[in-house]
């Protein structure tokens, strides 16, 4: 029975993939062009989400300071789900709603890009996130499921909205996964040529 339930995991984690594809690689394309113009014109990425999209945060962060698969200068990107002084002072003096939009006030500058993660498209302080993206001119690529929630309804015209085709958390969160290593390998490909 739990080898039934493992291999269904695996069945609908790869036809939630080969659902996104079709849907997806379009728009992701124009999210590696979007982060390169940015980054090309000395901006920067910052990137948020909670739970287990934090942890997706931190591991795009990490991919482009760092490095994805090829040797190349690091890339400026922040997670702001990291430093527990900053989410608990605002967390604690102002509201959770506003952990990361307070980030985005104090570190965005016209030009750079929030990532913004939620699988429900509806969490309060992505929300936030955004308006404060927003007001600094900044682009958002927000990455969603379950139709993009709330999210969905703030994104300006300007924005890229990558939403997985799934209502289940674990199979957004998988695709939303993909999508950020796509998302490596295009800007990879961009600043070194198509290797
Ligand atoms: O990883 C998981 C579930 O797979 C959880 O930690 C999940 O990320 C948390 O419940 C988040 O708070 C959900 O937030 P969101 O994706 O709806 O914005
Ligand atoms: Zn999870």
């Amino acid at each position: 029975m739990l080898i039934e339930r493992i291999k269904q995991h695996f069945r609908d984690s790869a036809s939630t993939k080969l659902a996104a594809l079709e849907e997806l690689a379009t728009p992701i394309a124009a999210a590696v062009d979007t982060v390169f113009a940015a980054l090309a014109n000395g901006g920067k990425v910052l990137i948020c989400g909670n739970g287990g999209s934090a942890a997706d945060a931190q591991h795009f962060a990490a991919e482009l300071v760092g490095r994805f698969e090829q040797e190349r200068p690091a890339l400026p990107a922040i997670a702001l789900t990291t430093d527990s002084s900053i989410l608990t002072a605002i967390g604690n003096d102002y509201s959770f709603a506003k952990i990361f939009a307070r980030q985005v006030s104090g570190l965005g500058r016209p030009g750079d890009i929030l990532i913004a993660i939620s699988t429900s498209g509806n969490s309060e302080n992505i929300l936030t996130a955004i308006e404060s993206a927003h007001e600094q001119d900044m682009l958002v690529i927000a990455l969603t499921g379950k139709g993009g929630g709330r999210i969905k309804e703030v994104l300006f015209d300007t924005d890229l909205h990558l939403c997985a085709p799934s209502e289940r958390t674990a199979r957004i969160q998988e695709v939303h996964s993909l999508a950020i290593h796509c998302l490596c390998d295009g800007i990879d490909a961009m600043l070194l040529g198509d290797k």
